[in-house]
């Protein structure tokens, strides 16, 4: 019945326009590849920001460096107050960086992923037969004290020490997975990171209160984690 509407071009523009207007999905197919969207894109980036929000507002020396950092962009003289970032901006965010992969290992959205083997594995010393499923928890290698010193502590710095910067590499390193990794890897690994750093950039050069925040919320003890 969908592909009787005639659609305006309007609508034909947008992702689920072109999806209808592609004769070999059915219905299902597309409804799922909606859904995946809405959920894939959209949870997982806002609930890293609100993370990042948390642990910055614990982190007042964290919070200070990155606004210092974001102050600087939005001085120059390129950048007049309503102008908008550039992509040369993006890259001029080291610390930021920084903090997106912290919130990403302390408070990942992803903790844990499901394959299944479509044929018998050998892994190690073990066989994972066929039809068989594998949960890999990311988080337990993301929180692992022997892979990440002090793993319970948001600590930003800690992707600046020249033995982390291996490790770091999101798109293949085996401990540091916040996209998951291989043929399901996240396709908007990127865009949602940049959402992240422009979101933390309009955050800490516009709101004052985010700073008085930071000096109340100190007082509290956070549930799962340690502040440094
Ligand atoms: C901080 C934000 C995000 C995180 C932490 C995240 C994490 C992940 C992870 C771990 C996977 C792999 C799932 C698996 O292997 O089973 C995944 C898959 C996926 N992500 Fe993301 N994601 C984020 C943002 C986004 C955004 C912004 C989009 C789209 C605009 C997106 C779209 C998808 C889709 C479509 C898949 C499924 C890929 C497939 O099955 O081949 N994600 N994401």
């Amino acid at each position: 019945m969908r592909r009787q509407q005639n659609l305006s071009s309007k609508e034909g523009d947008g992702v689920l326009g072109r999806l209808m207007e592609e004769e070999s999905l059915g219905d299902d197919a597309v409804a799922d590849f909606i859904i995946n969207l809405l959920f894939a894109g959209n949870e997982t980036t806002a609930k890293t920001m609100l993370f990042a929000v948390y642990f910055l507002t614990h982190c007042p020396r964290a919070m200070k460096q990155l606004l210092d950092e974001h102050s600087s962009i939005r001085s120059r003289p390129i950048n007049r107050e309503e102008e908008l970032l550039t992509w040369q901006d993006y890259k001029a965010m080291p610390f930021t960086q920084c903090v997106i992969d912290e919130t990403l290992r302390l408070g990942g959205i992803a903790i844990w992923l499901m394959r299944e083997a479509k044929e018998d594995v050998k892994y190690q010393d073990y066989v994972i037969p066929k039809g068989c499923f594998v949960v890999p928890f990311l988080s337990a290698v993301h929180l692992d004290e022997n892979i990440y010193k002090g793993a319970l502590s948001f600590n930003p710095w800690r992707w600046m020490e020249p033995e982390n910067q291996e490790k770091r590499n999101w798109r293949s390193s085996p401990l540091y997975s916040p996209f998951g990794g291989g043929a399901r890897f996240c396709p908007g690994a990127e865009l949602a990171r940049l959402q992240i750093a422009l979101f933390l950039h309009y955050f800490v050069t516009s709101y004052r209160s985010f700073i008085f925040l930071s000096t109340i919320t100190q007082q509290t003890t956070p549930p799962f984690c340690n502040f440094i």
